[in-house]
């Protein structure tokens, strides 16, 4: 009984509708695609725990090709969104570079305000309805999730203290970079009731009390010392890096989005590794830029004064 390749079409969390690949076997419909990579897969977790051998629960289906769960319509969409910008953008096939199948778990917990890549796939709770509404529907958040696996089979940052907020300023950098209209991230899906605000934001960092300096950064052991708090630090790098600006009195040229997540992704892929430091990430960053544009390029330039703006010397 062969598996064929469908397009099938669905609703997502914000209400609009979008299509995806499907495959049809035995009558009904999967949410699963079979022509990027090993392929993507999307299930049903039946709010089973994020730490739960149940995962990664059923696969979704349709026996008429129409999906109406919007968690699940948009984990897969913005999957294939997602894999396609890596690939189309960086050449990269996949999150491991070899066609890893991405699999995706939604409905996971009750009233969960988390998402996250555990490791082997990508699980999203549904929001309590305040602080959040179901966090697949936000593309920037499928880009940050599937950016933890880029980062674990690549730089393996340790995710905590320094070069944890590394980590986790690379998986805001590539969302903003896939949900390429705004340095916001999470807007689509974070506090449904209030208009305009964000979880976080790499233009102003402050904005939602993230320190926009080293001087400022957090030194307690929250939040794995801070890792969601000091990411700022470089969010704002990056963004003074792609859109220029005068930050605590330095001035940078900005070089545009495009030209920044190459820089970022051969820093990246190429030279960061696990115990890298804000130190190290300034360094990689030049390094990339001067691979990628010369020594006395001005992409160089704006790396070396967006580090400085920051306090990373
Ligand atoms: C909502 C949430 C809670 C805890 C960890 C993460 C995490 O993945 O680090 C998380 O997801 C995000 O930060 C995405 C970008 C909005
Ligand atoms: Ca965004
Ligand atoms: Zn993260």
């Amino acid at each position: 009984w062969n598996a064929a390749e469908a397009t099938g079409s669905g609703t997502g969390v914000l209400g609009d509708t979008k299509t995806f690949e499907t495959t049809y076997s035995g009558g009904t419909y999967y949410l699963w695609g079979q022509s990027r990579g090993e392929g993507i897969k999307t299930h049903h977790a039946k709010n089973a725990s994020y730490t739960s051998p149940k995962l990664p629960g059923t696969l979704i289906s349709s026996t008429t090709n129409t999906f109406t769960d919007g968690a699940a319509v948009d984990a897969h969409a913005y999957a294939e969104k997602v894999y396609d910008y890596y690939k189309l953008v960086h050449g990269r096939n996949s999150y491991d570079g070899n066609g890893a199948a991405i699999v995706s778990s939604v409905h996971v917990g009750r009233s969960w305000n988390n998402a996250a890549w555990i490791g082997t796939q990508m699980v999203y709770g549904d929001g309590d309805g305040m602080t959040f509404r179901p966090l697949s529907g936000d593309l920037d958040v499928v880009a940050h999730e599937l950016t933890h696996a880029v980062t674990d089979t690549t730089a393996d940052l340790i995710y905590q203290n320094e070069s944890g907020a590394l980590n986790e300023s690379m998986s805001d950098i590539f969302a903003a970079m896939v949900d390429s209209d705004n340095w916001l991230i999470g807007e689509d899906v974070y506090t449904p009731n209030i208009p305009g605000d964000a979880l976080r934001s790499m233009s102003d960092p402050a904005a939602y009390g993230d320190p926009d300096h080293y001087s400022k950064r957090y030194t307690g052991n929250e939040d794995n010392g801070g890792v969601h708090i000091n990411s700022g630090i470089n969010n704002k790098a990056c963004y003074l890096i792609a859109q220029g600006g005068t930050h605590y009195g330095v001035t940078v040229t900005g070089i545009g989005r495009d030209k920044t997540a190459k820089i970022y992704y051969r820093a990246l892929t190429v030279y960061l590794h696990p115990s890298s430091t804000f130190a190290d990430m300034r360094q990689a960053a030049v390094q990339a830029a001067t691979d990628l544009y010369g020594a006395s390029s001005p992409e160089v330039q704006a790396v070396k004064n967006a580090y400085t703006a920051v306090g990373v010397n």
